[in-house]
């Protein structure tokens, strides 16, 4: 398995104490409606980079699949339950408070009602997205979401 793109983000900022030495594992969902549009959930307040919008997910625990993390998190922070996660892709990105990995999954199986039960927002989404500020770990998975030129199919490459 080829080892994930990195993103560098605020190369001039300090890294914390111990940073790079230690991978923050998180399930990231591109959660796709009957339209085909995909859901974006703003941060929380509390949380580093609160109020940027990315895709709905988490850190995964110990023990967990980053499926099974993704099922948690999704019915946690918006009250949907998933019948399944198709694996897409992975992105590494080097924040100056963590470095994190993305495993991504891609997720048309659900059931709400939507509850944002973090005092978040949301908004579905078609490329090129509408809302701001985005957080910069979400940028490649809009790149890769972006629509192939017409006439071309769009296809997504699976696997981790
Ligand atoms: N959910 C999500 N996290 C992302 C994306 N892109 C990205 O770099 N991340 C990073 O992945 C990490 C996710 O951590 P989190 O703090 O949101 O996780 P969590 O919900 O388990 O929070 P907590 O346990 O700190 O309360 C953050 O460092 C965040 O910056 C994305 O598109 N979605």
């Amino acid at each position: 398995m080829s080892t994930p793109p990195l993103l560098v983000v605020d190369a001039t900022q300090p890294r914390a104490p111990g940073h790079g030495q230690r991978l923050i594992e998180v399930a990231v969902g591109v959660v796709f409606d009957a339209q085909g549009r995909f859901l974006l959930t703003s941060r929380p307040p509390g949380k580093v980079y609160a109020g940027y919008w990315e895709f709905p997910g988490g850190k995964i625990e110990a023990g967990e699949s980053a499926a099974q993390a993704l099922q948690r998190e999704l019915h946690e922070e918006l009250g949907l339950r998933i019948g399944g996660v198709q694996p897409w892709r992975e992105l590494r990105v080097d924040y100056p408070h963590g470095l994190v990995r993305l495993q991504v999954g891609l997720v048309s199986d659900w059931d709400g009602p939507l509850q944002m039960r973090e005092g978040q927002q949301h908004a579905w989404q078609t490329w090129p997205v509408q809302v701001a500020p985005l957080l910069p770990g979400s940028v490649p998975l809009l790149q890769w979401l972006q629509p192939a030129p017409s006439g071309a199919e769009r296809k997504f490459e699976l696997g981790f």
